[in-house]
Formats: structure tokens, C-alpha cells, sequence
């Protein structure tokens, strides 16, 4: 099963919610990349905007949106000291005026402030079990040895709906349920019409990539909980990586700082969220060479995911300022691909009639590192 790394039970003895020891326990010898930070107020990292774009009427609008997709290159990256190369090819952007209502995001984000702020046997009702992703702990984790991410984590299959288990759904606070049911239902709406953009960005009808891609738009949510560490240089809230999906939208709760993108160069971008924005990330199925199709019809291991082939997106725990500790909380919206489809239909964007669309899918996406 693609990342079938629950946790063990001797790991499910051993585990707490990372804490202040932890850090020290340090992961010497590791080498992330460098935690690059932004002084100035002004977001400076690309932004897209999809209010007011009716492009199946507008079409010139509609263009000049695909073309604000398309253009990552000409898109100025968050500028910083390890970001000096003229490329300006990045992977990610931020999405804003989405069109989800205000108080969905909100809800959502108070819903989580209050949701890792309960005690820990109250979070522990919503633990992961053996053999499942879902629930309250954390991902990947293989061994008592391993070093962890500094983060807690929720995670819960939320669209369609008949794929949820409520079971890991907390029901604490009380709003977290439905205005978890809102915000998925909203977060699909908007990688929906993502997905049909790229989709005629490729010259093909808006249905086409959602349909042979998303299989009926699967999504799961990944809500992270990177806690305030004094040592936030010994860990890292998540590790290099790239996500094993089709698109990811995160929400990022509070203004902290920490997420950092690889641009195409190599070098990081840190990215200043803005309020509100998606952080709009382009996942492996969509990486656009045989390679990265191949990964889907394979199990996906941990190890995969660690080579440098994978790494785009890194965050890192900080202390803002160099003087207050902070605390990120953010909420990944993952949308993935049916696997049934996957195995079913390998091939089904590489055939012939599609070649040429997929090619352009590759340039103008442009995420692989
Ligand atoms: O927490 C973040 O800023 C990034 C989350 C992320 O990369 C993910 O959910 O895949
Ligand atoms: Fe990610």
C-alpha cells in the first residue's frame, strides 16, 4: 500500500507529541537546506489570482490566466540570499482570491488552532492505527531510531465523502467536523477549476486532466502541527520532499514563516504566506515524464521519496525574529489520483494523441528538480 508506515506498536509506546527534549536528541550529520528567511514585510513570492475569471465566457481573461500559469519563468521568485539565479523557474505559487469564503478559511483555521491546542490523551482518542494513515500522530515513521519531523500531525481522507472515516474525524472542538466538510468541499471546488485551466492550457477540453487524472477528485488533508522548538536549527518540521499526489493546496494558518520551495536552480525559496492564499503545489503524478507516471503504478516508500530526485519543499521549524519562538500550523489539501484508474489505464496520458499536450504540460509546470 502506498505509505503503509503507521506506526508500529513499540513506536506507538514510545511516541509523544515531539517536545522540547526531542530536540535535543538533535539530527546531527543531517544536512537540510539552508533555513533562509524574509525580512521585509511585502510578500514577495508569486501570486495568482482567480476571482472575477469566468474563462469559460472571458476567454481573454481566461488567457491571461493560463498564461500567469504558464509563466512561472517570468513569475519574480521571493528574492533572498541563496536565491540568486536569474532562472526564476519555482514549483509552487500562491493562490489568491480563490473564491472560498472567508469564514470556511477562518473556520478552519480557528477549528485547528483549537484542535492541537487540547490535551494529549483528548488527541490521542484520534490516533492512528496500525496499518493506517489516518489519524492524529505522524507520517512515515519506520523505526524507533528513525529521527522524526518536528510536527504533529492529522491526517484524514475527506473527499469523496464515502472515502472518509470518521472514526479519526475529532469531534473536538465541535465545530471541526462540518466546517472540515465545508472546506474540503470548497478546497475541491477550487483544484477543480485548477486542474481544468492546466487542462485547456494544454489546448485540451477543461474535463480532461480531472478526469484521467483525479479520478473523481480523491482528497485527503494533511493538517501539521510544527511546534515552537528552541534548537529549530537540530530539526526539521518536514523533511525534503515532493508530494506523491496530483496538486496540493495549502492553507497556512498563522503568518509564520518556514515553508521553502526548491526552484528549478536548485536553490530554496522561503516562502512569506499571505493571508488566506493557497500555496498551490504540483505533485508527482503531474511531473510530466514517463519516470514520474511510472511512480504511480509503483508503491511509494519512504526511501523513494528521500532521494534528492523528490526533494522540492522542505519546512522548517523557526524562531522568528531570532527571539520568540513560534509554533506553524498549516493544512495541506491533497488531491490525488483513483489507484484503480492508475493501474487500469497505465499509459493514459502518455498515448499518442496526447503527447504533444502532455510535453507542454511538462514546460509549462515545470516542477521537476
Ligand atoms: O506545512 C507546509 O507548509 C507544507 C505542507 C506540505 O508540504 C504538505 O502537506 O505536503
Ligand atoms: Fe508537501
Amino acid at each position: 500500500m502506498i505509505w503503509s508506515l503507521s506506526l508500529c506498536p513499540a513506536f506507538r509506546r514510545w511516541w509523544r507529541p515531539p517536545v522540547e527534549p526531542m530536540c535535543r536528541q538533535g539530527i546531527s550529520g543531517q544536512r537540510w537546506p539552508p533555513m533562509l528567511w524574509l525580512a521585509k514585510a511585502r510578500p514577495r513570492y508569486p501570486s495568482l489570482t482567480l476571482r472575477g475569471c469566468c474563462w469559460r465566457r472571458r476567454r481573454r481573461r481566461r488567457r491571461r490566466l493560463l498564461v500567469a500559469l504558464n509563466l512561472h519563468a517570468s513569475m519574480r521568485p521571493a528574492r533572498s540570499g541563496a536565491s540568486s539565479s536569474k532562472s526564476g523557474v519555482v514549483s509552487a505559487l500562491q493562490l489568491i482570491n480563490h473564491g472560498v469564503p472567508d469564514d470556511v478559511i477562518q473556520g478552519m483555521k480557528a477549528n485547528i488552532e483549537a484542535f492541537f491546542g487540547l490535551p494529549a490523551e483528548t488527541k490521542q482518542q484520534f490516533a492512528q492505527e496500525r496499518g493506517q494513515l489516518e489519524g492524529y500522530g505522524q507520517l512515515f515513521v519506520v523505526s524507533e531510531d528513525q529521527k522524526l519531523d518536528w510536527a504533529d500531525i492529522l491526517y484524514l481522507n475527506t473527499q469523496p465523502p464515502e472515502h472518509r472515516n470518521t472514526r479519526f474525524w475529532p469531534d473536538k472542538p465541535d465545530t471541526l467536523r462540518s466546517t472540515l466538510d465545508a472546506y474540503s468541499a470548497a478546497v475541491k471546488t477550487v483544484a477543480d477549476r485548477l486542474l481544468a485551466i492546466m487542462s485547456s492550457n494544454l489546448g485540451l477540453p477543461p474535463e480532461v486532466v480531472a478526469s484521467r487524472c483525479s479520478g473523481g477528485g480523491m482528497q485527503s488533508v494533511r493538517i501539521n502541527y510544527y511546534p515552537p522548538c528552541a534548537e529549530a536549527d537540530k530539526v526539521v518540521g518536514f523533511s525534503p520532499h515532493s508530494d506523491a499526489d496530483l496538486l496540493t493546496l495549502v492553507l497556512q494558518v498563522n503568518q509564520v514563516q518556514g515553508l521553502q520551495v526548491k526552484r528549478q536552480d536548485g536553490t530554496w525559496v522561503p516562502v512569506r504566506p499571505l493571508d488566506g492564499a493557497f500555496v498551490v503545489n504540483v505533485g508527482d503524478i503531474l511531473q510530466g515524464d514517463d519516470e514520474g507516471f511510472e511512480k504511480l503504478l509503483k508503491e511509494i516508500s519512504v526511501q523513494a521519496r528521500a532521494t534528492p530526485y523528490c526533494a522540492r519543499c522542505v519546512v522548517h521549524c523557526v524562531v522568528e525574529d531570532g527571539r520568540r519562538l513560534k509554533k506553524k500550523l498549516t493544512c495541506g489539501g491533497h488531491m490525488s489520483a483513483r489507484r484503480e484508474r492508475e493501474r487500469n489505464n497505465r499509459g493514459v496520458l502518455v498515448h499518442t494523441e496526447d503527447m504533444y499536450a502532455y510535453s507542454s504540460l511538462t514546460v509549462s509546470l515545470d516542477i521537476q528538480t
